[in-house]
């Protein structure tokens, strides 16, 4: 359903939502385009003086009665986020979790919106600055992380007192669709909140060319992402881009290796692999390679591939045909340039998985950079080992691309993790710690990972304008 101005809206026109498990059709929602996305921007324009009149103590209400809702249907939400993505229910409730905690950080952020007093250059005169909302938003988000990347964007956004029109990924509108029935049932008034499905290109012109909407927040391909930004130009749009990512792994001679390789089953396969910020590249001390890649091995061949909802699975299906074709040419390609399989590396097409999107966990050793796995995205459950001999090569080989997210480096050297996470060109480095993400942290990354930071103190800023005050007293 579509919800403009605090009404639920049918369309004629509907998107189907089909489950990555099993190729069932699990339900429609109301598509819109050019003509709902204007009457959205209208809604939010028209609700944007009352809601950003209102104080932060009652921003803050809001929020947190959101945060509630959610908690309080966990169990029902996290059954159709893995319905319509696929991952694993336990998963699913963890995103919950984490989509939670957005909402209350920020409930309490927009409570620290503070400004500053300058000294003045003549007694005559005071300067100050204030904040202010920036306005109306456009907010487009994904389907890995169905309801946490929404409430990553709208919670600092109402914390701040914009009003917001969001576009969620067309394969999961079911969860968007929850995110909204919370914020309404939380009394979020008219306007302040308005979702819509449909054409992603046709939505997204539709914002950029309302000169009304100041902001665009994304969370997606890095494609589309430099796409966004080429459109913003005419109308001098502020954006927020979170895109894509090809982590490095790097395993030190000195790791504890068995936490490397359980830390590494959690940044690899969290998701079926379909994270920004999961390890696309093993790099592994040339000396213990091969016990590693045994240990890790044993680790894989443990992971239980199957329907999310069932307990025990821990591997679902990617989210949908075109992903397996891109992880099994990965794994062609590999294996044609020397890669060698030790577990998995193919799609599973055998009875019950037959109408899903299953690939087996796999791991590739021998990686070399000429394969297409070391430079292209991989977003699926597919680990290659590479060896390194020094740190240095570990570092120019980990910095080595246009991404710059997320990193992992092990090792118990405290002047390497110095030396290593001071030189790796990524927005988040992880120590010994495969799972950095959390509320109150700046996430985000450079190069052609992206623009801004969501989340912790950062999160806020990209939601305010700075407004310098010059006051020439009566003399
Ligand atoms: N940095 C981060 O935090 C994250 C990055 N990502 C990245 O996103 C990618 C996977 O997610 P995926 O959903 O496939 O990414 P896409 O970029 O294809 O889609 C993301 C969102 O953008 C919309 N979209 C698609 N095409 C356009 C367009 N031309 N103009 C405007 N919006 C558009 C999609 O709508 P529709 O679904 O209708 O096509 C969806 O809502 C990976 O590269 C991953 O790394 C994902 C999550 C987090
Ligand atoms: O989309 C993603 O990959 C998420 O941002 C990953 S996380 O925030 O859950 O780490």
């Amino acid at each position: 359903m579509l919800y403009i101005n605090g009404k639920w809206e049918s369309s004629e026109d509907n998107l189907d939502v089909v489950s990555p498990t099993n190729g069932q059709l699990l339900g429609t929602v109301a598509k819109g385009g050019e003509q709902e996305t204007k009457l959205a921007i209208d809604a939010a324009k028209k609700a944007l003086p009352a809601w950003s009149k209102r104080t932060a103590k009652e921003r803050y209400d809001y929020l947190n009665r959101v945060a509630e809702i959610l908690r309080s249907r966990t169990d029902e939400i996290a059954e159709v986020i893995t319905t319509e993505m696929g991952k694993p229910v336990k998963e699913s409730k963890a995103e919950i979790s984490l989509a939670i905690d957005y909402l209350e950080w920020f409930a309490e952020e927009g409570r620290r919106i503070y400004g500053e007093t300058i000294p003045a250059s003549s007694s005559s005169k005071r300067l100050s600055v204030i904040r202010q909302p920036i306005g109306v938003v456009g907010a487009i988000t994904p389907w890995n992380f169905p309801i946490a990347m929404i409430t990553r964007k709208i919670a600092p956004a109402m914390a701040a007192g914009c009003t917001v029109v969001l576009k969620p990924a067309s394969s999961t509108p079911l969860t968007a669709v929850e995110v909204i029935k919370a914020c309404h049932d939380a009394g979020v008034p008219e306007g302040v909140v308005n979702l819509l499905h449909g054409s992603a290109s046709n939505i997204t012109k539709a914002l950029m060319d309302s000169p009304v909407v100041r902001k665009i927040t994304f969370t997606g391909s890095t494609e589309v992402g430099k796409q966004l930004v080429r459109q913003s130009a005419d109308t001098m749009k502020k954006l927020s881009l979170e895109l894509g990512g090809h982590a490095p792994f790097i395993v030190f001679e000195d790791a504890d290796l068995e936490q490397a390789a359980e830390d590494l089953i959690a940044s690899k396969f969290r998701n079926a692999g379909q994270t920004c910020v999961c390890t696309n590249r093993v790099y592994v001390h040339e000396s213990i390679v091969k016990p590693f890649s045994e240990l890790f091995a044993e680790k894989i061949r443990k992971l239980v591939v199957g329907d999310g909802l069932e307990s025990g699975v821990t591997i679902g299906p990617l989210i949908d045909s075109n992903a397996v074709d891109k992880v099994e040419d990965q794994v062609q390609d590999a294996r044609e340039k020397g890669a060698e399989v030790l577990v998995g590396g193919k799609k599973i097409v055998e009875g019950e998985y037959a109408k899903g999107n299953f690939f087996e966990p796999t791991l590739l050793v021998n990686a070399t950079h000429d394969m297409k796995i070391s430079y292209e995205e991989t977003f699926g459950p597919i680990a290659p080992i590479f060896s390194f001999t020094t740190e240095e090569e570990a570092i120019d080989r980990a910095n080595n691309g246009e991404y710059g997210l997320a990193s992992y480096i092990f090792t118990k050297d405290a002047s390497r993790i110095v030396r290593v996470s001071e030189a790796l060109e990524y927005g988040i480095v992880g120590i010994n710690d495969p799972m950095p993400t959390v509320a109150q942290a700046p996430f985000g990354g450079v190069k052609e990972s992206g623009i801004g930071r969501e989340g912790g103190r950062q999160g806020i800023e990209d939601y305010l304008e700075y407004k310098y005050l010059s006051f020439q007293l009566d003399v």
